[in-house]
């Protein structure tokens, strides 16, 4: 992807800067050998040549704006260049929960209106929408010559299950999703713009501090990367960053379990991509030492199992230092 190397420097010099280490993820050919070995051992890679979404390489506002299609489509609204995910599943769970984006539905053509009259202090926006029947008859051709083949061959050769959805990301440079895991394997194609990941590995778990599984922000950092609270989160300083830049084509392998921050670069005007989600596979033979994702998995279910038994959230605290403080520590 040429106009990343060409302006490297442009790029790195817009990027945001923080304290902790960070390494690059490794660029390669998806028929590099290393590449397939990267990825069969749920590590992050970005493949320069997959060609997997090479049929949307085109799209642009107003090709969306025309193809898209009448349907509504989730945008979300923030005061601030962040845009980090709730669960309202999860809302009546924390008292006076505040939501740091508001979500609302808009036809495409209204997005784009929106996103062109952008002025300072204005709301952003970030349209986060799963790729459904309701979109044209042009885009649904773009979408059938993604290259279904190589994927799902990725798909077998790993295990994975089954496809679960295609998140079509259309928002304006600098929008930011902080740090968060999926439960899901994702393959993330980059269509137009350019997109900063900071990734950490699910051994970072200690380091990112993330909400308890029954918060409506569960499996978000409580660290705010801009200005950590070092006092209560400690161990952030000790975070291992690996960072994956990626342009038009590229595809970044984002293991299922490892933290991400995303970052649209400043400067590349409207960012596009989509990503695709798996399910995991079925769970092989458990080998000791568990690794680090089948410790966090086994986290949450422990949480889960805590809060259901307790039916209170306010409990679930006194309920774990109880069985903790003094007894194992
Ligand atoms: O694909 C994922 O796992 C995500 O977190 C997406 C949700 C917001 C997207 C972004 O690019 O900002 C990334
Ligand atoms: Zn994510």
């Amino acid at each position: 992807m040429a106009d990343l190397e060409s302006q490297g420097s442009d790029v790195k010099f817009h990027l945001k800067q923080y304290n902790f280490q960070i390494e690059n993820v490794p660029r390669l050919s998806c028929t590099d050998a290393k590449a397939e070995k990267l990825i069969s051992n749920g590590l992050p890679v970005i493949l320069t040549d997959t060609k997997l979404v090479s049929s949307a390489l085109h799209w642009d506002l107003d090709y969306l704006s025309e193809n898209m299609g009448e349907g509504d489509f989730t945008v979300f609204l923030s005061d601030t260049n962040k845009f980090m995910y709730f669960d309202d599943k999860k809302i009546e769970n924390v008292k006076d929960f505040k939501q740091p984006t508001q979500m609302i539905e808009m036809k495409f053509p209204e997005f784009v209106t929106r996103l062109r009259s952008y002025k300072e202090g204005d709301k952003r926006l970030y349209m986060q929408q799963a790729l459904n029947d309701t979109v044209g008859r042009r885009i649904v051709m773009d979408f059938l010559g993604f290259n279904w083949t190589w994927i799902t061959e990725q798909q077998k050769k790993n295990k994975w299950g089954p496809l679960t959805s295609n998140l079509l990301l259309v928002g304006m440079d600098s929008n930011i999703t902080p740090a968060h895991y999926d439960e899901q394997e994702n393959f993330f194609a980059q269509i137009k713009g350019c997109k900063r990941f900071l990734l950490f590995d699910p051994s970072n778990f200690e380091c990112l501090y993330p909400f308890p599984v029954y918060h409506p922000h569960d499996r978000q950092s409580q660290v705010d990367f801009d200005n950590p609270d070092s006092l209560r989160f400690p161990k952030f300083q000790d975070a291992k960053a690996f960072e994956a830049i990626v342009g038009p084509g590229d595809v970044l392998y984002l293991p299922m379990y490892w933290w991400h921050q995303v970052e649209s670069v400043p400067g590349h005007g409207t960012v596009i991509s989509v990503n695709f989600w798996y399910k995991a596979g079925p769970t092989e033979k458990v080998q000791y030492p568990l690794k680090a994702h089948q410790r966090v998995a086994m986290t949450r279910n422990i949480e889960k199992m805590i809060i259901q038994a307790l039916n209170d959230p306010t409990e679930v605290a006194p309920f774990m230092q109880a069985m903790v403080l003094g007894r194992y520590t």
